[in-house]
């Protein structure tokens, strides 16, 4: 075993991706990833934040018990240390005097070298910290492991303006390894670049960046862990979304660290990630809770379409069952376009016509209903005899059931309350209609890495081609409700993301009636939202923790 390690330094980054709560299994992968790095011949393995717990662990930190488990579970892995083999860096909860702490551990010879104490506790966005961990007391100081003065600043001290890293490198750290927890949206392995190099430029140090991978409720880890030199160069670079261990190499010249040996792996494009990351929070939401398969209703239009290759392409075409549920309204097209996709997808597909079930509601109201006429009440019945009938299904075969509503839909309310928004769990709820329509395209051309289901035209070019439409009546279109996909995407964007005012939006071109008629819908649709499934993150800003309108809520923008 290597211990020559005062100019050269094999870091081992562990991307790895743990279940929250499963401290026995974590600390099982750890030792997994430990013992292949000692086989590769590592010095030290550095791990994601909080990796013992798993992240984020939220209100589970608030159980005196779960501390206690983290502990223990680390001291263990402690106590693997004194093997010779290499030394570890690893995130866990930990309750010291100051209070219960986001911490890591530094160990090595089977001896705790240092703790060290997140001192930026990140509180906004899908981040809730201040709520349960106390922030180190003190700026930490550089570990001297085997001779190399390491600092360990924690996530979010080095996204905020607490100086943790120049601080470090004043102290004499000679190199930075920094566990993160940090969420995709789109764009961010940039983002996370340019907040590496500046503190690289701040600190003169070389920082390595070891991100968590996989699918925690709404939010999914990418990993896409990286170096950055301390000449801002790019050292290596870690694949996204993909659990793996990786080996690098650094080496101490007049200069100061390096890094000479690493991976270089490719970034996904913005269709690819997304696609890809939608894909990981299906996969993990539905197998780390437990499911064996999966469900959903299958309509021939374009929302369920692409669920269905996004639940083949992260489960198995074994996995899946489609249900086909005719109705009076529901054209010969769909019914074609629906099969094709099964059949494309080689997912189970069954046709339950729903005409009994609705006649049934409608024959037990007709006396209430007397007088009345026929709308929305009977269109929402044909969608609730469809939720009640995936539940039914989920209920006798243990199927989760995949909701399909996008994010488009999910903004103004157009969905039925224990109808179409039965489910467990959205894999699209944060990508706008125009997006579906996009990573559709995208993946009829291309299989991503780590996808279990076929190549080809998978989602067929009549869903993708056709007017979308709920067929709750005869003729309808969504554009009759609602206004053309591109014009309303582009003010949901400005409204949800960017909290735009209404004279900003109509500045960009969009009729101001449509826009005030947008942000209504948009707020008297909380309560729907609030009663939704979760589904994956997206954007910068998904209606789970990142968005907390109040339901009651009289305000409009006029100016
Ligand atoms: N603030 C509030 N707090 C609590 N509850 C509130 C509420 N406002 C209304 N409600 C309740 O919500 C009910 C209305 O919601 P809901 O029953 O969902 O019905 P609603 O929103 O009126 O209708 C469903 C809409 O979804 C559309 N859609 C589009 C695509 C597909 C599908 C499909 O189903 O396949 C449907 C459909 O065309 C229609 O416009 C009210 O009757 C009231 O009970
Ligand atoms: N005939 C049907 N058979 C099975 N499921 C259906 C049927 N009609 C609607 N659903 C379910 O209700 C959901 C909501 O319908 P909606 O019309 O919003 O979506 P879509 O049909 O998938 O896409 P589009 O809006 O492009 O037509 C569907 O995604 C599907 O899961
Ligand atoms: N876990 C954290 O502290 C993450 C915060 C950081 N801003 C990120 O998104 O990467």
């Amino acid at each position: 075993m290597s211990r020559k390690a005062k100019d050269l330094l094999r870091i081992a980054v562990a991307q790895l991706n743990p279940t929250v709560g499963d401290i026995a299994g974590n600390l099982a992968k750890a030792r997994e990833a430990r013992a292949d790095a000692a086989r590769q011949g590592a010095d030290i393995v550095l791990f994601t934040e909080l990796f013992i717990a798993g992240y984020p662990p939220e209100d589970l930190v608030l159980k005196p018990a779960f501390i206690s488990a983290c502990e223990r579970a680390t001291l263990d892995f402690v106590k693997d240390t004194a093997d010779g083999g290499p030394g570890v860096v690893i995130g866990t909860p930990l309750k010291r005097k100051s209070g219960v702490h986001n911490a890591v551990v530094v160990a090595d010879g089977g001896k705790v070298l240092a703790e060290r104490f997140k001192l930026d506790l990140p509180n906004y966005g899908e981040f809730d910290e201040k709520r349960v961990f106390q922030a180190g007391p003190d700026m930490p100081g550089p570990i001297n492991f085997r001779g190399v003065r390491i600092g360990v600043p924690i996530c979010e001290d080095i996204w905020g303006d607490l100086e943790v890293c120049e601080t470090l490198a004043e102290s004499g750290a000679e190199i930075l390894l920094v566990p993160n927890g940090s969420p995709y949206y789109r764009g961010k392995v940039d983002i996370r670049q340019q907040v590496v190099i500046r503190q690289v430029i701040e600190s003169g140090l070389p920082i390595l960046y070891a991100n968590q991978l996989g699918g925690q409720d709404e939010l999914v880890f990418d990993g896409a862990s990286f170096a950055i030199q301390a000449d801002k160069s790019l050292a290596f670079q870690m694949s996204q979304f993909e659990e793996t261990l990786a080996v690098t190499e650094w080496k101490r010249g007049p200069e100061g660290w390096s890094c000479v040996d690493g991976p270089m792996s490719r970034i996904p494009e913005k269709e690819e990630a997304d696609y890809r990351a939608c894909m990981l929070g299906l996969r993990d939401y539905v197998n780390k809770n437990g499911f064996k398969n999966v469900v959903l209703g299958l309509s021939g239009g374009i929302d369920s379409a692409i669920c269905a290759a996004l639940a083949v392409d992260a489960l198995g075409e074994e996995r899946l069952r489609a249900v086909m549920m005719p109705y009076k309204y529901t054209s010969k097209d769909s019914l074609k376009d629906a099969e094709d996709c099964a059949r494309a997808l080689g997912c189970r597909y069954d046709i339950v016509p729903i005409a009994e079930p609705v006649e049934g509601f409608s024959h037990a109201l007709s006396q209430l209903f007397e007088g009345t006429g026929e709308g929305i009440t009977e269109e929402n019945l044909q969608s609730r005899a469809r939720g009640t009938i995936l539940m039914a299904i989920s209920n006798k075969f243990g199927s989760m059931v995949v909701t399909t509503g996008n994010k488009s839909e999910m903004s103004v309310g157009y969905a039925t309350l224990y109808g179409d928004m039965n489910g467990g769990f959205n894999p699209i709820k944060d990508l706008y209609k125009m997006q579906v329509y996009a990573l559709s395209a995208w993946r009829n051309t291309t299989v991503p890495p780590g996808a279990l289901g076929p190549s080809g035209e998978v989602i067929p070019q009549n869903i993708i081609d056709k007017a979308p439409s709920a067929e709750l009546r005869s003729n309808q279109t969504d554009q009759d409700s609602l206004p053309p996909y591109p014009v309303l995407d582009d003010i949901l964007e400005c409204l949800v993301e960017n909290e735009m005012g209404v004279d900003e939006i109509v500045a960009r071109g969009h009729d101001r009636e449509t826009v005030h008629r947008v942000e209504h819908l948009l707020y008297i649709a909380e309560y729907k939202r609030r009663q939704a499934a979760p589904g994956v993150k997206i954007t910068r800003k998904n209606f789970g923790r990142d968005r907390r309108y109040p339901i009651t809520n009289r305000f409009r923008d006029r100016g």
